[in-house]
């Protein structure tokens, strides 16, 4: 509707242009069909005239835009004090961020335009593409390398752009697979946004139901590919420092990546919005060489390296396992490049246990929950299990900084959320580690399982003890959880279950002792880390290229990470009923130091007579 309309002289190309200028934005109630329509057609007459067409600046090479670091502009968020010119200014100064957009959510249409034509100086200086968030009339008010980004709620997007022209930048949001189509097949969008991928305080409404997640994002991303195609996107919506390396990585399957991430608050709320730049280009920038260097491998992508394993097309049945694991087990026990340092952040209760059990299991372990040391350490260490058993501060902080780490050098991550299910801190420590950390192994009894995939009704949590209760389906609530969160899922319990989303592996191995001596389950972490680390090697050293990603290895073999969460646990479950059943083994007492030796002497024989596995469907 044409609220008012007023002449404005609007600068193009350096000269004065007078044209109507309404105040409208792209957005409009659906009663008001027919005004938009006119008005719509209005403003695609001002974008035919040739005194609006601006073209003394020149236009913009769209294949040349890099949308690794969007900016999206939020005078809201800027901190106290802190000015938003000075701010934007700084953020593009050092030449990090690669797009930008203003989005002005309800500011008058003559003060969004001297924003953005102010914003223009300044994203010219640094020559960085500039788009209008929803609002036509101020995107046709300025130059045409201004481009629009609009929303599923905004004027359709075939309308935009038959009223911007070919040569406007147009982005669309989409946040499900036919969204994606539509804006690739029909309207001719030169990229699109792709989210909410998590809840964010930035835009209204947006709460972490309404995310779509890594999973959701993953399918937009890989519809955006399929068949050839290479529309650019980026992920938005709760993406910062944290975030966005699991992100890129989770969305990222079979070589179907992202081109970037745009982001508010991330650097918006920043002083220091040159260094929160930086920081994100940095992460993108390791993202994209971890994915060249992979390009080509029989991996799906380097995020297979520590999140799901490629879909394999060879039948694998419960003696191909089996085989699999011991042969994992010979490897790992008679490995020449040492024995992988697993990174243990762990309940205090747990902690020599898990080390003693670890060391059992071929490994080298390393207590430290010191931030401070966390991202050297990533570099070094074959696996990091996160144990939120006795959480305290530090040792949540220490986790989160290792645990981007490890992304960042590609090293498999296991999270057990002790606990997690039965405390509102301990679901939020579990929600805000899994934001934060591509996890690549979840392991859990039932009520922390159920407690993470959303389904605490169908199991009692009692506390850390808690896990007796039935699920009525734990096939597929390991399965749906593996494939929500990306991530493979150990359920432990008297049966065991064990996926990567498609595969169930059931395992019947293990001795009620185990349930009997405090720690066992911590330290079950840790031998399924050591698998995953071992899985990891035996694929470096099948490979003909390896690849340096910064100091991290990366094998172009592929990477069996359920083979190696199998030999984890059989390995422990296995030395359990063989240390069971020693006559030096009274009680639970007499049983540690039974189980730590034949944890030590469990061999690929072990496995072969005692792994008691099946595969097993809903
Ligand atoms: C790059 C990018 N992606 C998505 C959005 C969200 O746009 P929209 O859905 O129109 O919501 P508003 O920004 O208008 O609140 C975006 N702005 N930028
Ligand atoms: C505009 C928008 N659209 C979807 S989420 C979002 C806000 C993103 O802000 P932040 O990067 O601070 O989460």
């Amino acid at each position: 509707m044409l609220t008012r309309a007023r002449s404005l002289a609007c600068i193009a190309g350096g000269v004065d242009v007078p044209i109507f200028l309404q105040s409208i934005s792209s957005k409009h109630p659906s009663s008001c069909r027919s005004h938009r329509r006119a008005s719509f057609q209005h403003i695609s007459q001002i974008a035919a005239t040739p005194s609006s067409t601006m073209s003394e600046s020149p236009p913009l090479d769209k294949s040349k835009v890099d949308y690794s670091v969007y900016l999206v502009t939020g005078r809201d968020l800027l901190p106290a004090g802190v000015d938003y010119y000075t701010s934007l200014d700084l953020c593009l100064s050092q030449g990090h961020v690669t797009v930008v957009q203003i989005r002005e959510k309800n500011t008058e249409t003559d003060l969004f335009l001297d924003i953005a034509r102010k914003s223009l100086a300044i994203c010219d200086r640094y020559n960085v593409p500039m788009l209008i968030n929803d609002n036509l009339s101020v995107c046709l008010s300025l130059p045409e390398r201004v481009g629009l980004h609009i929303g599923q709620e905004d004027i359709p997007v075939t309308e935009a752009r038959r009223i911007l022209g070919e040569r406007r930048l147009l982005g669309v949001s989409v946040k499900n697979v036919e969204q994606a189509r539509v804006a690739m097949e029909e309207a001719k969008v030169d990229y699109v946004g792709v989210g909410p991928c998590y809840g964010t305080l930035s835009k209204a409404g947006i709460t972490e139901e309404k995310a779509i997640g890594c999973s959701g994002a993953q399918k937009i991303v890989a519809e955006l590919r399929k068949d050839g195609k290479r529309l650019p996107c980026v992920l938005i919506g709760g993406l910062n420092q944290k975030t966005a390396a699991r992100t890129l990585f989770g969305v990222t399957s079979a070589g179907n990546a992202p081109d970037g991430i745009a982001v508010i608050s991330a650097i918006v709320g920043r002083t220091d919005s040159d260094v929160a730049a930086k920081e994100l280009s940095d992460i993108v920038k390791k993202y994209k060489a971890g994915l060249a260097a992979s390009a080509g491998s029989s991996i799906a992508g380097v995020a297979s390296a520590f999140a799901l394993p490629p879909s394999v097309s060879t039948t694998k049945d419960v003696s191909w396992y089996k085989s699999a694991v011991a042969s994992l087990l010979t490897f790992h026990r008679s490995s020449t490049s040492g024995p992988p340092l697993i990174q243990t952040i762990t309940s205090h209760v747990s902690s020599t246990m898990s080390a003693n059990l670890a060391l059992a299991f071929s490994s080298s372990p390393i207590m430290s929950h010191e931030a401070a040391e966390a991202a050297d350490l990533s570099l070094a260490i074959g696996a990091l299990v996160l144990n939120i058993g006795t959480i305290s501060p530090a040792s949540l902080q220490g986790m989160h900084v290792a645990g981007t780490s490890a992304n960042r050098n590609l090293k498999p991550v296991v999270l057990d959320p002790v606990g997690g299910g039965a405390t509102q801190f301990r679901r939020d420590t579990v929600r805000g580690i899994l934001n934060a950390t591509q996890v690549t192994l979840l392991k859990g009894n039932a009520a922390e399982l159920a407690s993470i995939a959303g389904k605490s009704d169908e199991v009692k949590s009692r506390g850390v003890d808690s896990g007796a209760g039935a699920l009525k389906d734990p096939v597929g609530l390991v399965r749906d959880l593996a494939r929500k969160e990306r991530s493979l899922v150990l359920l432990s319990g008297k049966k065991d279950y064990l996926t990567d989303g498609e595969t169930v592996i059931m395992s019947d191995n293990g001795h009620p002792l185990l349930g009997a001596i405090t720690g066992s389950g911590c330290a079950l972490g840790v031998t399924v880390g050591a698998g995953l680390a071992a899985a990891c090697n035996l694929a470096k050293s099948q490979s003909d290229g390896v690849t340096s990603l910064g100091n991290t290895l990366v094998a172009h073999g592929e990477v069996d990470l359920l083979v190696g969460a199998l030999t984890g646990l059989l390995a422990m479950t296995i030395a359990s009923e063989k240390a069971a059943v020693r006559d030096d083994v009274r009680g639970p007492g007499t049983f540690i130091p039974a189980l730590q030796d034949e944890l030590a002497a469990v061999s690929a024989e072990d496995i072969l007579k005692m792994a008691k596995i099946d595969i097993v469907s809903s």
